[in-house]
């Protein structure tokens, strides 16, 4: 389903991600993990398309279709979404509004409804909302929005040990979406890549394979299980050993 190769990445002239390559198949959830700075949200957000993001190597094929020039617009139309770690506030726009818009023939009620979040539809999108409250708001755009592959920059950050149980439920059912549809055409439930430094959300998501980033590059692949007992027992210096294994 998505596909990077050797892909170069730079802001303002500044390097920032360099030959990446990963994969998402169709139905998985592979994890993204990395230490501060290691350019994680970097490599989503050139994913989803965000234009200071300037690709000068490599390529994005979403469903074998080469979408490394397409902006985030068209990207979305073809199921990208995305999670971002910190949304930017939406002065003016009401939430209610904006899951309208996103909305393709779901009803917006009903989708606030299971997210507890039909008290917020009448205030502005982000704007005083609470770390956890803005997690469960982005969630709520991307269930109107309906993608097939999820993007998710760190969806356990600010929310609390209560709320992550909702918020990771609601992405397992996210996910699973379509899992139990009849028939050959059915798809394997929705495609995700995840990014998380504690974990967490693993507690409700299966995921399938794990990356580890480090300065701006992929150094290892695996079970994402088994990385993050590594990386809690021995720390990301091991990623450099790892790649020095290759
Ligand atoms: N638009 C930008 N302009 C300049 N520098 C940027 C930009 N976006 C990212 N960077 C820099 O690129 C590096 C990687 O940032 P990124 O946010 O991708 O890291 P990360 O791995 O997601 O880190 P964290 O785990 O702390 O969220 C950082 O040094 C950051 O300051």
């Amino acid at each position: 389903m998505l596909k990077i190769e050797d892909l170069t990445v730079e802001v303002n002239g500044k390097l920032l991600l360099h030959d990446v390559n990963l994969e998402v198949k169709r139905g998985y959830t592979n994890v993204l993990f990395g230490p501060n700075g290691a350019g994680k949200s970097a490599l989503m957000r050139t994913i989803m398309g965000f234009s200071e993001y300037r690709v000068v190597k490599g390529r994005i094929l979403f469903n074998r279709t080469d979408i490394t020039g397409l902006p985030v617009d068209e990207r979305a139309r073809l199921g990208l979404g995305i999670m971002m770690q910190r949304p930017p506030d939406m002065s003016g726009i009401k939430l209610k509004d904006l899951v309208k818009v996103l909305s393709k023939g779901t009803n917006p009620e009903t989708l606030a409804k299971n997210l507890d979040m039909k008290r917020f539809m009448d205030r502005d999108v982000n704007v005083g909302f609470s770390g956890g409250e803005i997690k469960r708001s982005e969630l709520l755009q991307l269930a109107a929005q309906n993608p097939s592959l999820y993007l998710l920059d760190e969806p356990e950050s600010g929310v609390d040990l209560v709320s992550i149980e909702q918020v990771g439920m609601t992405i397992k059912g996210l996910l699973e979406e379509g899992l139990n549809c009849p028939g050959e055409s059915c798809e394997k439930g929705k495609s995700a890549l995840i990014i998380t430094h504690t974990g967490q959300i693993l507690d409700y998501v299966n995921a399938d394979r794990g990356y580890i980033l480090c300065n701006g590059t992929v150094m290892c692949s695996g079970n994402p299980l088994k990385m993050l007992e590594e990386i809690k027992s021995r720390g990301y210096e091991e990623c450099i050993k790892c790649r020095l294994m290759k």
